[in-house]
């Protein structure tokens, strides 16, 4: 018998981006965001060296309690073998939300669900370069029963059951390959925030809503919700350079209130967006209920601060959203991922993964692509957010071509960043770091 592969010791990491200088990733709520990752290694004895590899995504000051949740999880896996998890992904992922001592600090939200999605995705990326496949193909080659087995449907069972969902999965089963083809050849379309960050010039705006348009990008997205004469001013010059035919979409971060959400989007409906984002509080699903009624047919699209599976549960359920917006490690990482995929198949939802912050592009591609593959098999109405910052960063960077996410190829979850990164970014004492004075510093 093979030797199992053992988990020997985990390592964090405290990686900051000074991105705030540039002002990327800039909105109306986060004016000034440094990307960072929380960032953990899983060490194993595997004869080859190799190691798993997770990230989860904050904006600067409070990266450290991230880090230190990630570090009060390991000991749930350290010592343990990989085999012990992946023979039942569902138990694993109930194990390390279950902890009764850490599970007081959630449940299942906050620092210590963020924490998880670094360390459940860690997981799975030593799982997929261990088989030697990107983490998209494991998950595709999976049977219906595999996918379920590795959800943990507690809670959510008045939504889709362990049965619906197998059925679901089975439906698409017999065509996976037609459209593994499809996405080699052609992609997953993809849409760009990059033009749009609030703290842009004009000129910078324009100059990048052309460069996008011209790289095959059909939507962009703008940010609002700081004033809206300014959100006015800023949605004529993107639609004089997009144009009618490119779709627009708006993304207010949280910023108003339910009833100010509304008249705002009577103004802005002119531009003609096809979405408004996170118009207002995160866990207010009645709010965005009622958002939704008064603006259609403009759709209301949230999810990257929404917490876990039971808050998206009730979103759909509430027919509070048009879009979905998962976040690959705001929620439990690739388990829990699975769960909200197979509701909002069932609830015939589009999934359009959060991208805006460091290494969310590499991640959300093998999401997509698993949905189309295997979950919902429809591409319509479907894109993964793109934005232009710390590629160079990792090993196995994400592809665009013609506006749109090409499979990735190496094996793992593509978030393996590269060791001189790490170490010249690390807070507080990285080349970066110690160089600086920056905000983030204070
Ligand atoms: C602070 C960040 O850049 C956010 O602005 C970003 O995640 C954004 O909401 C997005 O939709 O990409
Ligand atoms: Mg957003």
């Amino acid at each position: 018998m093979a030797t199992p592969i053992l988990i020997t010791d985990i390592e964090t990491r405290d990686v900051r981006f000074p991105t705030s200088k540039s002002l990327d990733g800039s909105d109306a709520m986060n004016p000034d965001p440094d990307y960072s990752a929380a960032y953990v290694i899983l060490k194993t004895n595997h004869p080859e060296g190799i190691e798993g590899h997770g990230l989860t995504f904050t904006i600067g000051r409070g990266n450290e309690l991230c880090v230190a949740a990630i570090n009060s999880i390991a000991p749930l896996i350290t010592g343990k073998s990989l085999e012990s998890f992946t023979k039942n992904m569902g138990a694993f992922w109930k194990m390390i939300t279950g902890d009764s001592q850490l599970r007081w600090l959630g449940p299942e939200k906050g620092v210590i669900h963020l924490a998880t999605g670094a360390i459940v995705n860690a997981v799975w990326d030593l799982y997929a370069k261990v088989e030697k496949k990107p983490l998209w193909k494991l998950l595709a080659d999976m049977s219906p029963e595999e996918l379920v087995s590795c959800v943990d449907f507690t809670y959510i069972t008045d939504a889709i059951t362990p049965e619906e969902a197998l059925a679901l999965l089975k439906n698409k089963s017999a065509s996976k390959q037609e459209r593994i083809a499809h996405l080699e050849q052609n992609g997953y379309p993809a849409y760009t925030t990059s033009a749009g960050w609030l703290g842009y010039s004009d000129d910078k705006m324009r100059r990048l809503c052309r460069e996008a348009k011209a790289s095959g990008f059909k939507h962009m997205k703008i940010k609002v919700g700081s004033d809206l004469q300014d959100d006015m001013r800023r949605a004529a010059i993107i639609r004089e350079e997009i144009g009618d035919d490119l779709k627009l979409m708006m993304d207010a971060n949280q910023k108003w209130d339910v009833d100010e959400a509304i008249t705002n989007m009577e103004q802005l409906k002119k531009f003609n967006p096809w979405w408004i984002e996170e118009p207002t509080s995160p866990d207010d699903i009645l709010g965005h209920a009622t958002i939704a009624k008064a603006v259609t047919p403009i759709l209301v699209a949230t999810g990257e601060h929404c917490q876990n599976r039971v808050m998206f549960k009730q979103l759909m359920q509430a027919g509070a959203i048009g879009i979905c917006q998962i976040d690959s490690c705001r929620v439990g990482g690739v388990n829990e991922i699975l769960a909200i995929l197979l509701m909002a198949a069932k609830f015939k939802i589009p999934v359009c993964p959060h991208a805006g912050g460091v290494g969310l592009c590499e991640y959300v591609q093998h999401l997509s692509m698993i949905d189309y593959i295997a979950i919902s098999g429809s591409l319509d109405d479907r894109i993964i957010e793109y934005v232009d910052h710390l590629h160079e960063h990792f090993y196995d960077p994400v592809i665009l071509k013609n506006g749109a996410y090409m499979p990735p190829k190496l094996p793992g979850y593509s978030i393996t960043m590269k060791e001189e990164s790490i170490k010249d970014y690390s807070f507080p004492n990285g080349k970066i770091w110690s160089n600086e004075t920056t905000k983030t510093a204070l």
